[in-house]
């Protein structure tokens, strides 16, 4: 079969030279009776099917979405597989690529059928006006297959295409730290609710200093979100998670979000509250955010009235309202002031839980915190904070990461020691780091490993002097408490006394007992 199809073909190929060596000679009339019949034949006998994607597509000057996602999967197919290459920077890319040279040809695979790719580029001749932008080349993407695989081709890989594609494009796309920016500058020329600048924390989970198991946990918690999709649309759920992150300061929180922000590859959104005015500012600014991405909310406890003191603060500012009615001074102090946020638990419960949550695809809110405690457990009932992390001071395994990082040192005789030591004492990861880092470049990791024995020792003495002078001042405190239920109880016996003393009460009775029990010991039993 394939024997008679080879022979078949070269029988037309033959036929269609000779058309062309003596196209001229043919009469017009019998020339394109030819060419139908010769192409007829040709897609009988010829078993390929061909797609081309072009790089613009009708719309000026729009780049073809489709294009760019086919351009990106065959960059990384093309680095391996391409005779050759060309040097090119993709948009939003963050460093150079090679991407596949004009007329060159890759195959790839998938599910059991071969294709073949090439890259393709026509220069117009002559000249002519193009709303194209820069060259007159068009490019564009050849893709060629069995017409067996038709349906397979159609239906499934050219989506699987699209789709590494644009997974090709997030992953090495810059990405961005965004900020909110006050809400009376949103509507100026130019200026935006968010102002980016280049994302390039250099924290990773390897770089993170905690226990191993919840480490792994985190990440897992973390890769099934993203590849969530069908999941969450199939138990009907806005396709978020919420994380609070809690424990004193420097033991990792905002290392933790980078390192978070880096693992998913996403954009990161720090969201100011104090600059937001109200409920339907915050709104605004958190259906402007794009898919993909962290919006974090820091020390949420110092940012919003979380304990109702919101509504205390408030009913004083309206009894002093009550009082200087008609105060123009007293009234425009009251205008300034409710220019502060106004924003509400309510109102940020709202977004997390509300309709507008579920606009724009994938997201993670975290919300950090020194003071756990301190938080309305409205704001941290699981569903809405779906994961609680605790970042705690540094346990061994903790320290064992920041000494490699710091001083690439897996292990140490000095090593036992520190690990009790770290049993004993509370020291939080920034400290550790702190005490490891070489400052003057004279160091080795022995020097560095005894001057953190020396801060831990340090940290346990000053801890023990601590928790003494705690105790002296808690027993001074009781001390002075009961010397003054003491002299109360003696004020309140001398008081009867000299009621009983009006009312003619036995000089020789009870209560002469008591005054002079008052007098000799300064109080009455
Ligand atoms: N778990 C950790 N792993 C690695 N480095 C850490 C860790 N914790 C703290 N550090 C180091 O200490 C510095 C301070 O940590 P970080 O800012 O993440 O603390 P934080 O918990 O956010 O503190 P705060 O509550 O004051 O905001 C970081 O720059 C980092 O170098
Ligand atoms: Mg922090």
């Amino acid at each position: 079969m394939q024997g008679l199809f080879i022979q078949l073909s070269s029988a037309v190929g033959g036929l269609m030279i000779i058309m062309t060596l003596f196209r001229d000679h043919i009469p017009p009339h019998l020339r394109d009776l030819l060419e139908k019949y010769t192409s007829k034949l040709v897609r009988l006998l010829y078993p390929y099917i061909e797609i081309t994607f072009t790089e613009y597509t009708g719309e000026w000057f729009k780049k073809s979405d489709v294009y760019t996602a086919i351009q990106n999967y065959l960059t990384e197919k093309a680095t391996t597989r391409a005779k050759k290459l060309k040097a090119d920077t993709l948009k939003d890319s963050q460093s150079l690529i090679l991407t596949m040279a004009d007329n060159e040809e890759v195959t790839d695979e998938f599910q059991g059928a071969k294709l073949w790719w090439s890259s393709n580029k026509i220069v117009p001749r002559g000249m002519s006006l193009s709303f194209y932008p820069a060259t007159e080349e068009r490019r564009f993407y050849s893709l060629t297959f069995h017409k067996r695989h038709r349906d397979l081709i159609t239906d499934t890989y050219i989506k699987h295409v699209v789709n590494e594609g644009k997974a090709i494009a997030l992953k090495n796309r810059q990405r961005k730290l965004f900020t909110n920016n006050p809400s009376d500058n949103w509507y100026r020329y130019k200026s935006t609710k968010w102002s980016p600048v280049v994302f390039e924390h250099p924290a990773t989970f390897d770089t993170l200093a905690m226990e191993p198991k919840k480490k792994q946990e985190i990440m897992g918690d973390l890769k099934k979100f993203g590849e969530g999709k069908e999941y969450y649309k199939k138990i009907g759920k806005a396709w978020k998670r919420g994380y609070l992150l809690y424990g004193p300061p420097g033991t990792g929180k905002s290392t933790m979000i980078a390192a978070m922000a880096n693992f998913m590859s996403y954009d990161v959104y720090d969201l100011e509250l104090t600059t937001v005015k109200d409920n339907s500012e915050l709104r605004r600014l958190l259906i402007d955010t794009s898919s993909k991405s962290i919006i974090v909310i820091e020390d949420i406890d110092c940012s919003l009235d979380l304990t109702g003191q919101r509504k205390k603060a408030k009913k004083k500012d309206d009894d002093e309202d009550e009082e200087g009615k008609g105060d123009p001074a007293k009234k425009m102090k009251k205008e300034e002031e409710t220019k502060e946020s106004k924003v509400t638990l309510s109102g940020l419960l709202n977004f997390i839980d509300g309709i507008w949550s579920a606009c724009g695809g994938e997201r993670i809110i975290i919300f950090t915190t020194n003071f756990v405690d301190k938080l309305d457990p409205a704001l941290i009932r699981r569903g809405r904070m779906d994961k609680h992390i605790e970042m705690s001071y540094c346990c061994f395994e903790a320290f064992k990461v920041l000494v490699n990082n710091y001083l690439d040192v897996e292990s140490h005789p000095l090593f036992g020691m520190i690990e009790a030591m770290l049993k004993e004492t509370n020291m939080t990861p920034a400290d550790v780091a702190e005490n490891l880092m070489p400052k003057s470049g004279m160091e080795t990791p022995d020097t560095c490993l005894r001057s953190l024995i020396k801060a831990l020792e340090e940290a346990k003495g000053g801890a023990a002097r601590k928790k003494a002078e705690e105790e002296e001042e808690a027993k001074k405190k009781a001390e002075e408490e009961e010397e003054a239920k003491k002299k109360a109880k003696a004020k309140d016996a001398a008081k009867s006394i000299e009621g009983a003393k009006e009312n003619g009460v036995g000089a020789n009775g009870k209560l002469e007992e008591d005054k002079v029990n008052v007098k000799e010991n300064g109080v009455t039993n």
